[in-house]
């Protein structure tokens, strides 16, 4: 189990004042957090405004020292400990940082091996597993600088698995990724947890990825942590509104009015806009399912239904109503 307690990261910057003089001050990064990893479990941590993500990740695996509060993997100290902790965590960042374009793959995968310490049979081992496992094989001696964003990828995973870590830290890994590479490269994330028991923590721009990936989500606003669930719960929790959305052909006065008189007898809103093809689409958002009662008063006015789908609330609604309640 990898537990982080009451973790605090101050950073002292230097500020220029004046020709001559400059002063320190204090940037509170990360500001008493706790969270857990546990084997074969996907968590995500969404942040709001300057949330100290990447920080916490550093702290985590060992690149930065936290101001106060532990760290302990295994029951390893992050501090003291750091050699034994090295062994039992990696990062998976996104874009195309952390790999050298003129060695090959294979090379790569080599020298990052020899900073694990691995070196001989069973590095060479290692690698020709990663390479299989990632569909590198055949491009294992090509530069990298000929491999494709998707190949230099995959490769940043085979990377991020070379000390067959426990705990795993994904910061952004699909980010630039075409649609089919990254819903592929989510399938692998899925499989390391299930298959292989790893510890994963993610954080991710596209929220749709946390909410299909994590069993537990970590909210942090400037390094706090605001809310700490399932993905599920926290949608539950917030009582957000189930939108639906029906389109019709004509819209007259007096259905308009009813809708209206809808809405608010279900305490909500109705939105209404023309579409370019002549047809009304209308948006009803309240507490309670409206599907019936509106059926009910479209057949009341004779208006046909060309389109009917329900809306129901993510966990990007989560975040934009947290981010806009803190006033992000
Ligand atoms: N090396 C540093 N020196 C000073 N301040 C820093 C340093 N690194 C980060 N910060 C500050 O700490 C806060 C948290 O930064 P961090 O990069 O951890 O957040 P993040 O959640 O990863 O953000 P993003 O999603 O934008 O990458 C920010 O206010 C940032 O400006």
């Amino acid at each position: 189990m990898l537990i982080v307690e009451n973790v605090r990261k101050v950073y002292r910057v230097k500020e220029k004042k004046g020709w001559f003089s400059q002063k320190w001050t204090e940037v509170e990064a990360v500001s008493d957090l706790s969270f857990r990893m546990e084997p074969g479990k996907i968590i995500g941590l969404l942040g709001i405004n300057g949330a100290g993500k990447t920080t916490t990740i550093k702290m985590c695996s060992t690149l930065l020292t936290p101001t106060s509060g532990s760290i302990t993997v295994d029951g390893y100290d992050a501090v003291r400990e750091d050699r034994f902790v090295k062994s039992k965590v990696n990062m998976i960042a996104g874009g195309e940082r952390m790999l050298y374009w003129r060695l090959t793959g294979r090379e790569n995968l080599q020298y990052f091996g020899s900073l694990y310490g691995l070196r001989g049979q069973s590095l060479q081992t290692r690698i020709d597993t990663l390479l299989l496992q990632v569909g590198l094989m055949e491009a294992a001696d090509t530069p990298v600088e000929r491999y494709s964003k998707g190949m230099k990828q995959r490769l940043q995973i085979a990377r991020g698995l070379i000390n067959d870590p426990r705990y795993l830290f994904l910061d952004e890994p699909t980010l630039g990724l075409d649609a089919p590479i990254a819903r592929q490269l989510r399938k692998h994330v899925k499989e390391l947890a299930s298959e292989q028991g790893k510890a994963i923590l993610l954080t991710s721009h596209y929220i749709h990825e946390v909410e299909e990936l994590c069993d537990e989500v970590y909210i942090i606003d400037k390094g706090r942590l605001v809310a700490h669930d399932t993905p599920t719960n926290l949608i539950q929790s917030l009582n957000l509104e189930t939108a639906l959305h029906v389109t019709i052909p004509t819209l007259s006065d007096a259905l308009d009015h009813d809708l209206r008189q809808l809405a608010m007898r279900y305490g909500g809103q109705r939105q209404i806009a023309e579409t370019d093809e002549q047809t009304w689409e209308i948006t009803l958002r309240g507490d309670n399912d409206m599907t019936t009662p509106l059926l009910s008063l479209l057949a009341a006015h004779s208006s046909p239904v060309l389109q009917l789908h329900t809306e129901q609330p993510s966990l990007e609604d989560v975040i934009l109503h947290m981010a806009d309640r803190r006033g992000a």
